[in-house]
Formats: structure tokens, sequence, C-alpha cells
């Protein structure tokens, strides 16, 4: 690809016209910067408490988004004066409006009844009155559909503020300023239940706020080639923890392209990986993508430690605390060798595959969630070993990331690949990771896949794999004998964003065919189950 490769060497918020979304904590706030993004209008998130001022680039709008508060009560967050101060369009949507409208002493009440689910919304002109404030709805017609989800209520305008839409229970629920480019919305545009929602949004943003839709995935790599080339120095040397994963393939690509060989991609093998997924993963990076792979067998350290644990989260954390040790020590030994070469010197960096979700995670206003499971996280690294993070798709988004892999060259198959968890296999065998349990669920899990993959399910599915319940035994009957072994749960899931998931509906007879041979060629098993939880009440992996 010809890569449009400029100098900047700063973070996107300078180099793109951004909108700034202000997330009063709704669970809708970060959809506001995907449909933005899908607008190649670049936009990021941050808490409704930031200091708008003291910024070190200025946005060329700012959305405030809905929020699970009542305003007028005690504690509840408001909008910081200062933001009016920035002199650039504003758009609250649901709690968002209602925080503007306390701020130009509107009166917000409780409503009688909740509004919740699909409303008509009509549209209000004022051609000729106070032309601007028709423009948030412009092309849009007189009457749309719109979903709603509040409990309060405008019960007047403030000052100097029009009506431009009502419904039958929100009698103000579009506002705008008579003169300044201040808007408010009690419905939820970003939801694909307002079909329309993402039109409103590019009034917002591109005519209102005039922000340019150059947000590419081609602009995007020539700057974070330079900018990693910029920070990294011409001497700077680079770890990089890969594993065959789109999001750390395409950060090595990109890191790889800014520094050559001063890039050092590491694969650790420890145990847990797939069939065959050592061999295929060292291919498509070396000969694909030109990386040389470094693969440090740890297998035998990762299991002995694992011997007799059962407890999830202790098997987590200690596959955790491993990837941590076994990157320390492989650091220190390329150093090392390579200390008399042309390739001396120190590693004081390492690439991770960050994604923007883990950014928001930790930034949204309501905080990171609670610990549901301990993610194995190379996020631990730096503090321990001293080095320093690049995280160069730590403003994307995971479909942005493969777009960015397709026009990065990476396979496409490799771009479509399904995620799989760091933790492996030692989180899909449940109960003790033995030898015998990862042989069992290996073959299962290549019989599944092979199936889907056969079948042209593959891309329609997000992730599928197969567990076993280790301890679980059920009595079966092959060639006239009697068997008692292993059960193997089947899993396949369709997700956006893994944050929550639905089960994949497979026709029954693929489900029986799929069972009828992993029944017959693996031995050790008697029965096989298909894991029909949605996501929540379940999560994805088993534990
Ligand atoms: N076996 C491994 N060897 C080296 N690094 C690993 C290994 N497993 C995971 N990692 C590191 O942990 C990070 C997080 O894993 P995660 O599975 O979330 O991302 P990914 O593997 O890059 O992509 P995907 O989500 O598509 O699997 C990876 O980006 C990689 O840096
Ligand atoms: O890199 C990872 N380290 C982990 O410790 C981990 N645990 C779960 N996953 C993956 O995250 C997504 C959501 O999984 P859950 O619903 O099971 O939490 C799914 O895609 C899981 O495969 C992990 N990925
Ligand atoms: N979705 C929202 O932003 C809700 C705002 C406010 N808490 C209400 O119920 O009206
Ligand atoms: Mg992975």
């Amino acid at each position: 690809m010809a890569i449009n490769e400029k100098t900047a060497t700063e973070p996107p918020n300078k180099t793109f016209d951004t909108i700034l979304v202000l997330d009063f904590g709704s669970q809708y706030s970060h959809l506001i910067t995907r449909r933005l993004r899908e607008l190649n209008v670049y936009s990021e998130l941050l808490p409704c408490t930031a200091k708008v001022l003291e910024l070190s680039w200025k946005p060329k709008g700012i959305i405030l988004s809905g929020g699970p508060y009542a305003i007028y009560e005690k504690g509840a967050p408001t909008v910081d004066p200062a933001v009016f101060e920035l002199d650039v369009p504003i758009l609250g949507i649901c709690y968002g409006l209602q925080a503007i409208a306390w701020h130009f002493a509107g009166n917000v009440v409780a409503g009688e009844k909740r509004e919740y689910g699909h409303a008509k919304l009509d549209v209000k002109q004022h051609e000729g009155v106070a032309v601007h404030v028709d423009r948030l709805f412009s092309g849009l017609g007189s009457e749309l559909e719109v979903w709603m989800s509040h409990g309060d209520k405008l019960s007047h305008l403030p000052q100097s503020f029009l009506t431009i839409a009502t419904t039958f229970n929100a009698p103000f629920a579009g506002i705008a300023h008579e003169t300044k480019p201040y808007f408010g919305i009690q419905f939820h545009p970003e939801v694909t239940h307002t079909p329309r929602g993402t039109e409103l949004l590019r009034n917002f943003a591109v005519n209102i706020c005039e922000a340019r839709q150059h947000w590419t995935m081609d602009e995007f790599v020539g700057k974070e080639i330079a900018r990693i080339r910029d920070l990294v120095g011409k001497k700077g040397q680079v770890i990089g923890a890969v594993s065959g994963g789109v999001d750390s393939t395409v950060a090595a690509k990109i890191t790889h392209e800014a520094i050559g060989d001063r890039f050092h991609a590491v694969l650790v093998n420890n145990g847990l990986l797939r069939h065959n997924e050592v061999e295929e993963v060292q291919k498509t990076l070396t000969e694909s993508l030109g990386i040389q792979l470094t693969v440090v067998d740890a297998s035998q350290r990762f299991l002995d430690q694992l011997i007799g644990v059962v407890d999830p989260e202790q098997k987590r954390k200690i596959i955790g605390r491993n990837f941590i040790e076994v990157f320390q020590e492989t650091a220190k030994k390329m150093e090392e060798e390579a200390k008399n070469s042309s390739k001396a010197g120190d590693i004081e960096w390492l690439l991770q595959g960050t994604l923007y979700p883990d950014v928001i995670e930790s930034i949204a206003f309501r905080g990171p969630s609670q610990t549901i499971k301990t993610h194995h996280n190379v996020g631990g690294l730096p503090a321990v070993m001293g080095l320093k993070l690049i995280e160069p798709l730590r403003e994307c988004f995971k479909d942005e990331v493969r777009e960015l892999g397709m026009k990065l060259g990476i396979p496409e198959n490799l771009v479509w690949r399904h995620p799989f968890p760091g933790p492996g296999l030692g989180v899909r065998v449940i109960g003790e990771v033995t030898e015998s349990q990862l042989r069992i669920v290996r073959q299962a899990d290549k019989i599944f896949l092979d199936a889907i993959q056969n079948a042209g399910l593959y891309t329609s599915i997000s992730q599928a794999f197969a567990a076993i319940l280790g301890g679980v035994r059920a009595v079966g009957v092959v060639g006239d004998q009697r068997s008692y072994e292993q059960c193997i749960v089947l899993r396949a899931v369709v997700s956006k964003d893994f944050m929550t998931a639905e089960a994949y509906c497979f026709p029954m007879d693929f489900v029986r065919d799929v069972a009828t041979t992993i029944c017959n060629e693996v031995r050790g098993v008697s029965r096989v189950f298909y894991d029909a939880t949605s996501k929540p009440p379940g999560t994805i992996e088993l534990e």
C-alpha cells in the first residue's frame, strides 16, 4: 500500500479534527465515539470531570453523554462551565441535555412516567426565525423514529433556548440555543434503534462543528509509523509480545515498518496453545509479514506450576506471573546475545496491542468495572521491567484494527482470526490442567473449528472453541462396551465488542455431526454438549 507518511509525531487528537465526548456514565457513551469514527470523524472519550481548558489540544465540538444520575439530586455530576468557554458547538444527549438545561437554569424534574423504548419524534422547524437551530435535524424530515431511555425531563425551557423537537411524552425532546451552537436531545442517536441517529451525529460533527472526515486508516498508519520512529529514536530497541492474534500482529507490523530489525517479536509457548499454533504463527509472521519471530518454549514451566491447581483465578494469576518472568528473562537474554554485534543496545521499549476499549474501560466516568476475571495482562510488564510502552492501537477499535490489517497486507485469515485469550487452553480445561486433558481439548477444538471452516461459517461467528469439563464423566456405549469418559463443551458466540454475546444458532444436524466426530475420533470423550448461554449472564470463556 502507499503509506501517506507525514512527519507528524503527535497523538491523533492533535493531528485529526476531534470531537470530544464527555462521559456522564451512560452504558452507551463509547457508542457515540464509535458512530463518529464510522463517519471518519476522529473522536475521543474523557470523563465528565476532565478539565477541558487544560487539554493540550482543542476539540472541534463537544458531546455530553447520557448518564444514570438525576441532575437535581445531591452529588449528581454537572457540566463544567469551562466547556462553554471553549467556544465550540455542544450537543447534550439525554442526561447531557438535562445537564445543559441545568447549567442555563432550566428546570429538570422527575417525569410521571419513565420513557423507555421507541418513540415518534416531531421535528420543529424555525425557518426565518433562527435558521441555525434547524441544522441538527437538517435533511431528516419532520418525523423520526427515536429511542428513549429516561425518567427525568425538562419542565420548562432554559432562557434563550428554543424547542426543536417533541415527543408525546417529552415536550422538550430537542432544544437549541437561539444564537449559540448549543443543542440538547432527550433521545439516543448513538444506538441502532434510532435508525437515522448517525445522520444526526453527522449533522452535528461535520456540518455544525465543521470537523473534517479525515480519520482514515491510510492517514493513521503513516502518522503512527512516523510517531514510533520519533519516539524510539535512531538506536532504540523494542521487544514485542506477539500471540498471533490480530491485535498484536497489526501492532507488530506497524512497529516493524517503523524500525525494522530493532523490533524483536517474541511468542511465548506456554504449553496452552492450540493444535499447530506455534508453527502457524511462526509461518505467518515470517513468510507473509517478513517479521523474525523468536519462539520461547516455556511450556514445561507453565505446566509444572499448574499441577494440582483447579481454581480459575489462581490459574490465571500463575499464567500471568509466568508471562512476566519469561519476558523479563528473554529481554535480558536478547541484550546479552547482541552485546558485541551491530544490533547491540538496551531494550527499553515494550510493544503492546492495547485497544481503545481497554483505555475507555480505565478512564470512563464510572471507572474500571468490577473484576469478573483477572485478565492475563502484559500491562503488568513495564512496572516490573522498567520498560516504556508502545501501544500503536490504543486509539483504535477492533474493526479499525482489522481494516488496518487489510491495508498493511496482513493475510485475510489472520485479520479475521477469532480472538484467543492469553491464558489459552488453561482456562478451557475446567479443573486441573494436565497433558492428557490438553490433548483431548486440542483435538476436539480442531474438529469443531475445521467443521466451522468447511461449512463456511467462520466469519459469521465471532469466537468458537471447545472446552473440557474436567472432573465430570458420563456413561456411554461404544461397540457394545460400556464407556465412562469425559465431556466436551462446544461454544460459539456472536459479538460486536465481546462485552456482550449471543450463542450462535447452528443447525442442529451440524452440532450432531461434530459431536459424532469428536466421540469417534478423540479418545476419552463420551459426550459433547453445546453451550447456549448468552453473555450476560454467562461469559465467553468458561473460566
Ligand atoms: N503466547 C503469547 N506470547 C506472547 N505474547 C502473548 C501471548 N499471548 C498473549 N500475548 C500478549 O498479550 C496481548 C493480549 O492478548 P489478546 O489475546 O488480548 O490480544 P491478541 O492476541 O493480540 O489479539 P486477539 O484479541 O485477536 O487474540 C497480546 O496482544 C500479546 O501482546
Ligand atoms: O488476552 C486475554 N486474556 C485473558 O485473560 C482473557 N480472558 C478472556 N479473554 C477474551 O476476552 C473476551 C471476553 O471473554 P470473557 O467473556 O470470558 O471475559 C473473549 O474473547 C475471551 O477469549 C481474554 N483475553
Ligand atoms: N439515559 C439517561 O441519560 C438518563 C438520564 C436521567 N438519569 C433520566 O432518567 O432522565
Ligand atoms: Mg490473543
